[in-house]
């Protein structure tokens, strides 16, 4: 992989920012700065946020405080009616069955596993064809406002070093994810044992070290694909890696009937529900990203809580592929920190954005399912958007670094624009018109039930612009 020019330095410029700022304060509410002004560094660090300024008045103070020259510092201006927003951090996807998005039919998770995604993911190990997959999914989901994504790649140690390389020159912030697997696969898509998983592991550990140390933009993380794909000597190893290297775990918990009653069979000595089979094995950390968590019990839920593991709420996939309704209330209530994941190819859109308002959705449906109606049971706008920010910052254990606009944080942003149908020019309309009546509450509203990719203008990360829509 020679030719690619990786790239864990932001550019060298810095710039000032002015216009409509937004992000999430809390979890329920939305903190909006109007004509303000955000410095970033040229390592793409905040380091001013100056509310009520014009640009002339912020270029004149800022730029003086800040010992930057006028002329080296570039300048981005959202246009009226744009705003800046945190970008999105999908906390769990499969960069590997990106081509499979919207192919389930009417399958459930373990025939749609043998079906669909084991021959996919096992067609990843000719690299040309890796080359292609990765490339366009770390496009994709930027294209969306992905700044961050957890991603899962396949077994295979060559394409899974190349979804890095790729991740780095693309700009995008990721963690990757060798998936092991040594049972339950096919034969032609298994480790062979568990020591040739932890051996495989470990080389895409040191791969994406070697390029990036710091873990400045790429992380590996340890990946045992779930509980009946991995032998109990395979998973005591990695929650033994787990211990001594200090890093993130991510893997699927408690999706689907079928998957937790094959737990229940496959490690009858190893606790008494899902959950409790992971802790066995060291699994459940404080950086441990369950996806899924649809049918925890009470008690493996304060048991997750307990050992502080994060949760990735991914409705578009528990709806598509009939798994359930996770209850993001309840885990929230319990103290458990959720994120949003687009789960693809389980999920069927790369969009966080979808993953928002299906959580929107999913929340009514589980207060219809449950005859409660009050206003607090079901998930708010401010909510989905909180957990698609800060929610999922902290998810993947960045919550210092990003999800939010602050002095010290990254600039991983999204410039988003919706159509004003007063403006005769016009650039791409998208699907979100805005009248000029609406309160700026409203057009949040209005971008997370109908907005796309058509209004996701720019996107940034670590400073670095990674995205523009033509
Ligand atoms: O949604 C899912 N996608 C997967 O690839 C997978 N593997 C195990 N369990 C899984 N669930
Ligand atoms: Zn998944």
């Amino acid at each position: 992989m020679g030719d690619i020019g990786f790239e864990t330095k932001p550019p060298a410029k810095n710039k000032l920012f002015h216009g409509t700022f937004i992000h999430s304060k809390a979890l329920t509410e939305l903190e909006y700065l109007h004509n303000a002004a955000v410095a970033v560094d040229s390592l793409g660090t905040i380091v001013a946020v100056s509310p009520d300024t014009d640009l002339t008045k912020a270029q004149a103070t800022l730029l003086p405080q800040l010992n930057w020259s006028f002329d080296d510092t570039e300048i981005v201006v959202a246009k009226p009616g744009q705003f800046f927003f945190p970008g999105f951090i999908d906390t769990h996807l499969h960069a590997s069955q990106y081509p499979n998005v919207g192919l389930f039919g009417s399958s459930t998770l373990l025939d749609w596993l043998n079906t669909y995604t084991f021959p996919l993911e096992a067609s990843l190990s000719s690299l040309p064809k890796a080359q292609k997959v990765y490339s366009r999914v770390i496009r994709k989901t930027l294209s969306h406002g992905t700044t961050t994504a957890a991603y899962y790649a396949t077994i295979d140690v060559p394409a899974t070093n190349l979804l890095a390389d790729l991740c780095l020159s693309s700009g995008q912030r990721a963690l990757i994810g060798r998936v092991c697997m040594d049972q339950l696969g096919p034969a032609y898509y298994l480790d062979e044992s568990p020591a040739e998983s932890l051996a495989k592991t470990k080389q895409c550990i040191e791969h994406v070290l070697s390029r990036d140390p710091q873990m400045e933009l790429i992380t590996p993380i340890i990946t045992p694909r779930f509980a009946p794909a991995c032998s109990a000597p395979l998973m005591k190893e990695l929650g033994r890696l787990a211990k001594e290297t200090d890093l993130p775990v991510q893997t699927h918990i408690s999706e689907n009937k079928n998957e937790i009653a094959l737990v229940a069979s496959l490690f009858p000595d190893a606790g008494s529900s899902y959950a409790e089979v992971y802790d066995t094995f060291g699994l459940l950390t404080p950086k441990t990203i369950l996806a899924h968590a649809v049918h925890l019990t009470e008690k493996e839920a304060d048991l997750v809580r307990e050992r502080r593991s994060k949760v990735s709420h991914c409705p578009c996939s528990n709806s598509a592929i009939t798994s359930g309704a996770a209850r993001v209330r309840w885990l929230l209530d319990k103290g458990i920190e959720v994120g949003l994941g687009t789960d693809m190819s389980g999920g069927y859109s790369p969009s966080v954005l979808e993953a928002a308002r299906h959580a929107v959705l999913v929340s009514r449906h589980i207060c219809m399912d449950e005859g409660r109606s009050e206003e607090r049971d079901k998930l708010s706008v401010e909510e989905v958007l909180y957990l698609a920010t800060r929610g999922g910052a902290k998810v993947v254990g960045m919550e210092e670094k990003i999800g939010g606009l602050e002095v010290g944080m990254e600039w991983d942003v999204q410039l988003v624009g919706l159509h004003d149908v007063d403006e005769e020019d016009a650039e791409e309309e998208g699907n979100v018109d805005v009248f000029g009546w609406e309160s700026w509450e409203e057009k949040i509203a209005k971008w997370v039930y109908n907005g796309d990719d058509r209004n996701t203008k720019k996107v940034w990360v670590r400073g670095r612009l990674v995205h523009e829509r033509k």
